[in-house]
């Protein structure tokens, strides 16, 4: 049977007095999907997915996540909910004055509080070794005691999906992981990323401007135009053809 990890219905967002940025948006991720969001600047990809993880509220409709509706949870209900997500952003948002394996720690707050969890002098062994192990799958086990500000960008953002993974997340979504990056970094981060996700066997909901990104990494395309659903199918069933004109 299949699982839906993440339900949208009717969802509409608008900031103040402004036009809606969408409305009526209806889709719907199985567990272990990979969906690439589409659409150009300002189409509302980075409110669809705020508002997928429960971090702004819709105006109208709802969201379910891991099987809850966003909108039944208080504060408690919900920050467990959101110790099963990760999210990797545009920007790496690292600490810049701590250590590479204090701000992967960082990603187990959600779980624990309190400054055992943040610094790496502090934390409990479980916590620095499920760091560390998470380190080594990005390749940066080398570097877990740099400062976060001595790191390359393309460093850097694998911290953040270090970070993003290390408390075995289930849904994890991803907001153009690769914008900051060259093109050889940003290829070299996106199959890093890819390749982690699928082998945990996380479902992804990620968003780029790199069409190829979208379509050989999406195993779905969902396509945002004028407020409204303008693709949703499978990246195999997709033409150049309709991911232009998404641009258009
Ligand atoms: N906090 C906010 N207050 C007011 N308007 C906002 C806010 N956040 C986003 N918007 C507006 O909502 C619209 C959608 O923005 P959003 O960042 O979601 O688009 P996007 O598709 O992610 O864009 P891009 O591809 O450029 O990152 C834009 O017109 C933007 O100006």
């Amino acid at each position: 049977m299949q699982v839906l990890d993440l339900q949208a219905k009717e969802l509409a967002k608008r900031f103040g007095s402004g036009a809606p940025v969408f409305s009526g948006l209806e889709f719907s991720i199985t567990q272990g999907d990979c969906v690439a969001l589409v659409g150009a600047n300002g189409t509302g990809k980075s409110t669809l997915l705020r508002c997928c993880l429960g971090l702004i509220a819709p105006d109208a409709g709802e969201v379910s996540l891991l099987g809850e509706k966003l909108t039944d949870l208080g504060g408690a209900a919900r920050r467990a909910l959101r110790a099963r997500t990760g999210l990797v952003g545009q920007k790496h948002n690292l600490v810049p004055r701590l250590s590479v394996l204090s701000n992967v720690i960082h990603g187990l707050l959600g779980r624990h509080s309190g400054p055992r969890y943040w610094m790496q002098g502090l934390a409990p062994a479980e916590a620095r070794t499920a760091a560390m192990a998470t380190l080594t799958k990005v390749g940066l086990a080398d570097l877990a005691l740099r400062r976060a500000d001595q790191l390359s960008g393309g460093q850097s953002q694998r911290v953040a999906i270090a970070r993003a993974l290390v408390g075995n997340p289930r849904f994890l979504v991803a907001d153009e992981p690769c914008a900051s990056l060259d093109p050889q970094a940003g290829e070299e981060v996106m199959a890093l990323f890819m390749s982690l996700v699928k082998r945990e066997g996380v479902t992804v909901l990620f968003t780029s401007h790199n069409v190829q990104h979208a379509l050989s990494y999406g195993d779905r395309i969902l396509g945002l135009q004028g407020g409204r659903i303008a693709i949703d199918a499978a990246s195999a069933d997709v033409t150049p053809k309709e991911m232009a004109q998404l641009y258009a």
